[in-house]
């Protein structure tokens, strides 16, 4: 079943299209993490969805449902910038948010802040950058929400507590939950998250699992010879991209499978190959760069 469903999702803010056309999908049960450098329109995808903002053009379903009040109850949100009342505790806050959304037991909201280490007894007017984003994570879970919309949760937070963070989201989905998420930190989405989507000047220009968009990305392999081999020797094998010679050493830039370029490569005196498999930041690059040459 899908949780998010949209449908040609579009907004505009005057003369600026902050995002086009998304048809976005997230599954139940699903990690569905959002990329995009500054700009790109992650937090307005969020906003949207949460029912903050209105779209220009477009339709959402959340469990099958526009949103309503009923709905708003089965989710959580972290909002990019947390507004807190600075005089209140932690505790106080989570009262707060308990009392509007007619939940007032705060057991699953005390058993996150006990993990993430933070001190609910504390102003929230003292707490550092990262404590604040602690709470803003409490809360966004404190009421068991079945689906979750996160912008930039590791934002602010130690390596520690992202840890923690990431194996409680790990709880939370096989407990049945959905997580939708936007990050800057690539390291998270790819360990997290099951999809990514990535979004450049409002439009998703491509989708799919971290497996996936690193097997299809750009690697490196380096060949080291015994004497010099031209470069031109590899230029039009299937999926070379771009081959330079160094000497005794040819690197080649190849996509897919590179059996045509080995084969090649082996019928010259061969020492050694290397090969750089991509990350998600090569392929984050890739994406941005390519789009960047296009404008
Ligand atoms: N309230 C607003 N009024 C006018 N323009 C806006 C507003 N909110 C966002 N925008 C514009 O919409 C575009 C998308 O912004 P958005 O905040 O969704 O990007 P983002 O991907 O979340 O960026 P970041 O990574 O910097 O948080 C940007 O060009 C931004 O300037």
């Amino acid at each position: 079943m899908n949780v998010i469903s949209t449908r040609q999702l579009a907004k505009r803010y005057g003369k600026t299209t902050a995002l086009r056309d998304l048809n976005l999908e997230v599954r139940q049960g699903e990690v569905y993490g959002l990329l995009g450098p500054n700009g790109a329109g992650k937090t307005t995808t969020l906003r949207l969805l949460i029912d903050v903002i209105r779209p220009t053009r477009g339709s959402i379903t959340l469990f099958g449902e526009p949103m309503s009040p009923r709905l708003r109850g089965r989710i959580g949100y972290l909002p990019g910038e947390l507004v807190l009342y600075d005089r209140l505790t932690g505790a106080d806050y989570l009262r707060f948010c308990g009392a509007l959304r007619d939940h007032a037991d705060l057991g699953e909201a005390t058993t996150l802040a006990k993990r993430l280490d933070l001190d609910l007894d504390r102003r929230t007017g003292e707490l550092s950058k990262g404590n604040r984003q602690k709470l803003g994570l409490v809360q966004a879970f404190a009421h068991r929400p079945d689906l979750v919309i996160l912008d930039e949760p590791a934002s602010g937070l130690d390596p520690l507590a992202q840890r923690e963070f990431h194996a409680y989201l790990r709880e939370y989905i096989d407990g049945g939950g959905t997580a939708l998420f936007s990050s800057h930190v690539l390291s998270e989405v790819e360990h997290v998250a099951d999809r990514v989507g990535i979004l450049l000047a409002g439009s998703l220009v491509v989708e799919d699992t971290v497996a996936s968009l690193k097997a299809n990305a750009l690697r490196e392999l380096t060949f080291t010879f015994a004497e010099e081999v031209a470069a031109a020797t590899f230029s039009g094998i299937p999926g070379v991209q771009s081959a330079q010679a160094n000497g005794q050493e040819v690197r080649c830039r190849v996509t897919g499978a590179v059996g045509e370029l080995v084969r090649t490569a082996a019928r010259f005196p061969l020492v050694n190959v290397t090969s750089h498999e991509p990350d998600l930041e090569d392929i984050f690059v890739h994406y941005t760069e390519e789009r960047g040459d296009d404008d």
